[in-house]
């Protein structure tokens, strides 16, 4: 039984749509979805608006590997090309693991750069932190400490205003 967080971004084609179809291969593991947000590109500047969500996911079966590979599942069915020359470079879709429980509810740690938990760059991205912080508003980044706290840094504060929330764009899925 893991519990996990997941970020979701797209800033190509449609990207509504993306989102929705991240929310579909996850199924019914999904437990709750943050409002979808517009946000500025985040390290690399030269790319169109991202649309990006967060949401917790749980299931008796799943490893933290699992999630990784459903997230892999969901961006392949979303075609997603990786440009080896821009990290940080437009995509169909990204869904990235940002955290993940056990059953006792204990963070997974991890070092393995094939999965890093938590996602080594989490703390640094309004656009995770901010639609986590709707859907679990006391929650901490392991090593980081809470969310809350992060969201409120002096370095946070520009990226948090530059975020339109789109609650035209809610995300479906099966409570
Ligand atoms: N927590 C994690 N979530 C997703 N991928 C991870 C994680 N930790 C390590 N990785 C590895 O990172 C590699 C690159 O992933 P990806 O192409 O999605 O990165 P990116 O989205 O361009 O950058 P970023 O991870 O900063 O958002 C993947 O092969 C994956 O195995
Ligand atoms: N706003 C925003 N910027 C990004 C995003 C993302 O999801 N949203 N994902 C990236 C991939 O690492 C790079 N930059």
């Amino acid at each position: 039984m893991t519990r996990a967080v997941l970020s979701l971004g797209s800033n190509l084609g449609d990207r509504e749509g993306h989102l929705r179809l991240a929310v579909r291969v996850l199924g019914r593991a999904v437990e709750r979805a943050s409002v979808v947000y517009e946000t500025p590109p985040w390290g690399d500047a030269g790319q169109p608006a991202y649309l990006n969500a967060v949401v917790l996911v749980s299931d008796p079966e799943a490893s933290p590997h699992d999630w990784l590979e459903r997230a892999r599942a969901a961006e392949t069915e979303a075609e997603r090309v990786r440009d080896p020359e821009r990290r940080f470079g437009p995509r169909t879709l990204d869904v990235d693991v940002i955290a993940v429980c056990d059953a006792d509810g204990r963070p997974v740690l991890s070092d393995d750069p094939e999965l890093t938990l938590p996602h080594p760059r989490a703390h640094l991205r309004a656009f995770v932190l901010r639609p986590w912080h709707d859907i679990e508003p006391a929650a901490e980044l392991p090593g980081h400490g809470p969310i809350a706290r992060l969201l409120a840094a002096p370095g946070l504060a520009g990226d948090v205003a530059a975020m339109t929330p789109r609650p035209d764009l809610a995300l479906e899925f099966t409570e």
